[in-house]
């Protein structure tokens, strides 16, 4: 039986029970756990995770292809506890959703119980039979509204689809099950594909799981799928949902009652019993690994099941990951595990914005150097903003960075609003005069005078949305200038309200932060502009300059959707390094020649995806503690042969924010070429990490990050 014991309670397998029944396998029960009944689930003997999972990626199949097909005759001892109760109002989870969490269980190195508790809605974990009967019940008598409704709306027309499409799916309809990365360009029709390809399934009688990025895309898609499929049921997961509502629609989907299901991260785990595809949005988005408890993957493991479940994975994307970019090229130069599905055009042929790179050397040698300090945009990008409010269309400025200033000064001793629990500043609010630390949420109103020299000179430095905001209404009088970020958004409901303003023209001027930025079909908007990139092109992070180059791609998409505006379209980008290649590559929209040029140098220096790295990470009360639990794992992982097989083990180093919420933060790299001695050291290592952690070097809380997104 699973239960949700994390893997560092040492229990790893599953636990026995009595039953007097042979329960199938992914039975779901209640079963007596020290004084309290929790959840579990019913498991075959094997419970141990596989000591090479492979990787989801792999073409191979995994280690377990076959499920147990014999129910589970459950402990024989006298001295078992007997099973409390069993939910015999459900199904079992099917075999795939159990060889689902099993692989994700070993790959990320967690508990196999702890994860399929988990990754179940939390208010099942708490029902008993009795409750579990009437949620039932209305969810019953809810999906029998429609039909007692009667009518169901006329099929919807279809839009014609564009000669890329039209090539897409038949090359889709032709293939046997199989992963497919569907590269087309921002407004190239990409939901459309996955509506037409979700049909065919759904005719079948077979369940679409349709993946999103972030929580604000849903409703978007959600409309547009509820549109065209309005005879079948449609549910969302994400953490958006009340308890109550993700019970409801998870329950929908394992019951089969829901055909489509649409949600975040978390949908992937969805149980589905007739999975017939499985579709991620926005693949190369960074929101698909989670980063907390079982950091797993949802689209690496959206492959893995695709091709568990024999069912076509449809990752689209205008700028895909380079794991995937690589995976679907073909041999000899690639590995060719993907099909790759080109969409090289907009809906309408109308042309991709034009990309200006707006040297700010120049725009300070013509104007002065006072103009950049004391105005956000450069006079050029504001007459170019400034003739499309006239023209009534709108305008996006990305500046990914919220708050009015990342940190307040004083000008009298220099002093800094720095967070005194983290090692970040914290940032100027002014709609409630506080300032604010991002990282641990600690929050103060603005002092009146600088709290070291007592000079009332106290003043913000650099800009974030809010003060964007404020200037460009001050520069663009009678222009309507709108913000959405995440502060604007907090309320249920904002984001939606503030959307459909756009969208209703309501705003001439829209300011925002990357949650705008990418998916849209903002119809009206012909110039986006981005105002302070620069800041991420020489990040340490190995990956900046691929998010940087998404980020700039997917705004510019946001520009000349309607085909009518295409022509005078612009994707405006102020800066001081021109010539960088990254803006070069993005002048010429040359997704390619920028992935190839990213793929050479990751190869040269050994970096995914041509190496597999594990982070491990430590927190604790001083940076001593955590650097020296990191060693002794260090020394753990020499002892069981790192070195021999391949894995390169980095200095434990204090990781790039070292102090969050008073807890001191430290972490240390793993690499291997491959992925099977990696696996195989983790899954030896990873129970030892709990003996490790004791004595003088204890720490708080330490975890180990396979496929890390950042390092
Ligand atoms: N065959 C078609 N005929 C007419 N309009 C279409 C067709 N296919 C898609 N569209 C419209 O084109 C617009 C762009 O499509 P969509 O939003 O799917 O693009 P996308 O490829 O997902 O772009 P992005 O990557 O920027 O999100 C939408 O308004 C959509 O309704
Ligand atoms: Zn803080």
């Amino acid at each position: 039986m699973l239960v949700a014991l994390p893997r560092h309670s040492g229990i790893d397998a599953a636990l026995d029970y009595l039953s007097p029944v042979a329960l199938p396998v992914g039975q779901l029960v209640r079963v007596p756990l020290g004084r309290r009944v929790v959840m579990g689930v019913a498991w075959d003997g094997g419970a141990s995770e596989p000591a090479d999972p492979g990787h989801p990626d792999d073409r191979a199949h995994p280690s377990h292809p076959t499920h147990p097909a014999d129910p589970v005759a459950v402990g024989e001892a006298a001295d078992l506890k007997p099973v409390a109760e069993v939910l015999e109002a459900l199904p079992p989870l099917d075999a795939g959703w159990c060889e689902l969490v099993r692989f994700a269980a070993g790959y990320y190195q967690r508990s196999l119980g702890e994860l399929a508790l988990t990754v179940l809605p939390p208010e099942l974990r708490d029902v008993d039979g009795v409750q579990l009967q009437r949620r039932l019940k209305r969810l019953a008598k809810r999906s029998a509204v429609p039909s007692i409704a009667g009518e169901v709306p006329g099929a919807p027309t279809l839009p014609a689809l564009s000669e890329d499409q039209q090539a897409v799916l038949t090359a889709l309809a032709a293939s046997a099950p199989a992963t497919h990365l569907l590269h087309g360009v921002t407004g190239s029709g990409k939901t459309e594909v996955y509506l037409r390809a979700a049909e065919a399934e759904l005719a079948k009688g077979r369940q679409v799981l349709v993946l999103v990025p972030e929580i604000n895309l849903t409703p978007q898609l959600e409309a547009r799928f509820a549109q065209r499929f309005p005879a079948h049921r449609l549910v969302s997961l994400h953490s958006g949902l009340t308890p109550a509502q993700r019970l409801q629609h998870w329950l929908a989907a394992h019951l089969g009652q829901a055909q489509l299901v649409l949600g975040t991260r978390m949908a992937v785990f969805a149980s589905l019993p007739r999975l017939g595809l499985i579709v991620v949005d926005e693949e190369h988005d960074p929101s698909y690994k989670q980063q907390e408890g079982a950091r797993y993957s949802a689209r690496d493991l959206a492959v893995w099941r695709g091709r568990q479940a024999n069912v076509a994975v449809l990752l689209g994307s205008a700028t895909p990951s380079l794991e995937t970019w690589l995976n679907a090229t073909p041999a000899p130069e690639g590995p060719g595990r993907y099909q790759r599905l080109a969409m090289p055009r907009r809906i309408g042929d109308g042309g991709l914005p034009a990309v200006r790179l707006l040297d700010l050397q120049r725009v300070v040698g013509m104007h002065g150097s006072r103009v950049m300090r004391e105005h956000p945009l450069a006079p050029e990008l504001l007459a170019a903003l400034r003739e499309r409010v006239a023209r009534g269309e709108q305008s996006f400025v990305l500046l990914n960075r919220r708050g009015y200033a990342p940190v307040l000064h004083c000008t009298g001793c220099g002093w800094k609003s720095g967070c005194p629990h983290c090692s970040a500043w914290r940032v100027f609010h002014k709609v409630d005069r506080s300032l604010r630390c991002h990282h641990c949420g600690f929050s103060e109103r603005v002092p009146r005078a600088c709290p070291v020299c007592g000079d009332p000179d106290i003043q913000p430095m650099g800009r974030g949305t809010e003060r964007l905001e404020e200037q460009l209404a001050e520069q663009l009088p009678g222009a309507r200038i709108g913000r959405i970020d995440a502060d604007t958004t907090r309320s249920k409901g904002s984001l939606e309200s503030q959307l459909a303003a756009v969208h209703a023209g309501e705003v001439d001027v829209l300011v925002g932060t990357q949650m705008v930025a990418k998916g849209h079909d903002f119809r009206r908007m012909t110039l986006v502009a981005a105002v302070n990139a620069d800041s991420a092109l020489f990040s340490s992070d190995f990956r900046a300059p691929e998010r940087l180059f998404a980020l700039l791609l997917q705004a510019a998409g946001r520009a000349g959707r309607d085909a009518a505006h295409a022509a005078r379209s612009e994707m405006w980008i102020q800066t001081w390094y021109p010539d960088h290649p990254l803006y070069q590559a993005l002048q010429a929209q040359d997704y390619e020649a920028f992935a190839a040029s990213q793929l050479a140098e990751r190869r040269v220096a050994s970096l995914p995806p041509f190496s597999c790295l594990a982070l491990l990470r430590a927190e604790a009360r001083s940076q001593e503690a955590a650097l020296g639990f990191l060693h002794e794992a260090a020394r753990a992982a020499e002892a069981l042969g790192a070195l021999q097989a391949g894995v390169q083990i980095y200095p434990p180093v204090p990781a790039a924010l070292q102090r969050v919420a008073n807890v001191e933060r430290a972490q240390m790299l793993l690499e291997a070429p491959l992925r099977p001695p990696l696996q195989r050291l983790l899954a030896a290592w990873v129970p030892r990490l709990q003996e490790a952690n004791r004595g003088e070097h204890r720490v708080l809380r330490w975890a180990v990050d396979v496929d890390p997104q950042a390092i």
